[in-house]
């Protein structure tokens, strides 16, 4: 197995299916969860992001919208209510353990242009030197083609490389990327490791499982494959059990493990 003993940095990506209850509320008991993990592994010594989605979802739901908004607008205005609610909630449980919390709002063309990659990165390395917790999301005010698709998998890839991060690990509502949507196959198998995004796995890999979430497994091949590039490792895992993070750090290996084949330089 990989040796993960030289991992110093890593960025969790939590989604939507996730954060919330079919109801669209928060699910408070799991979100308590995993900042714990979140927390401990902070308090052992690795820098810790965090890249959350769930700010559409809580919005629309705290603005007792009937459902999750389908038109851009609505789904910017739930985005800037549910954003708030979130990071209050995020500050919250992990102010309880000591920790500050840092919110950034990105889109992944803050990353395309060198000098604006640089400013990330910088405000990255300052906040982790000060021990406080990166907490990102896209700015949906402005991420028009994001929030169309909903991809925070990719913008989690994203930060993984601008921050020179060595792990990504992107938890969901299913132990990892299985043979076939486990939703519509119950036969459907976990693959444990995969080297190489091919056009087989593509074409297994389906879209959203639930009405919160977005994206599905076929963003978080397109986050693989961004971070196969860089030679940084992700691993898709069960957000229902958070402390699947320590067996990661231990080297055991959990849900689906994208490993590139050689490591090449980050960005
Ligand atoms: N091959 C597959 N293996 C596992 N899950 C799959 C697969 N194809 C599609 N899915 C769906 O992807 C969903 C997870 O993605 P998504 O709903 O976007 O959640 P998140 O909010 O965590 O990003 C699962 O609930 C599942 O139904
Ligand atoms: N910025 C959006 C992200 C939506 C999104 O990518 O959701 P998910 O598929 O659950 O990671 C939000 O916070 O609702």
């Amino acid at each position: 197995m990989m040796n993960l003993s030289q991992v110093r940095r890593i960025v969790v990506k939590v989604g939507t299916s996730t954060l919330t209850y079919p109801t669209g509320k928060l699910n408070i008991r799991g979100i308590e969860r995993l900042v714990r993990c979140i927390a401990d592994l902070h308090n052992r010594g690795y820098d810790m992001m965090l890249v959350s989605s769930g700010a559409i979802g809580v919005g629309a739901s705290k603005l007792r919208l009937p459902e999750r908004p389908t038109t851009l607008r609505m789904k910017q205005a739930a985005a800037a209510v549910g954003q708030c609610e979130l990071m209050h909630v995020y500050d919250k449980i992990f102010a309880e353990y000591g920790i500050s919390t840092a919110q950034i709002l990105l889109t992944t063309d803050d990353t395309e242009d060198e000098r604006r990659r640089l400013n990330v990165h910088n405000t990255f390395d300052a906040l982790l030197e000060t021990g406080a917790l990166p907490i990102v999301n896209e700015n949906d005010t402005v991420a028009v083609e994001e929030i169309e698709f909903g991809d925070n998998d990719r913008l989690a890839a994203v930060v993984a490389r601008v921050s020179h991060a060595d792990l990504l690990v992107i938890l969901t509502d299913m132990d990892g990327l299985f043979d076939d949507n486990p939703r519509e196959n119950p036969e459907a198998r976990l693959i444990p490791v995969v080297h190489k995004i091919t056009d087989d796995l593509r074409g297994i890999a389906g879209g959203a499982g639930t009405e919160n979430g977005t994206g599905g497994m076929a963003t978080k091949l397109g986050a693989a494959e961004l971070c196969m590039e860089r030679g940084i490792p992700m691993f898709v895992i069960n957000g229902a059990k958070p402390e699947t993070l320590y067996e990661i750090t231990q080297g055991r290996l959990a849900g689906t493990l994208f490993l590139p084949p050689e490591a090449p330089d980050k960005d």
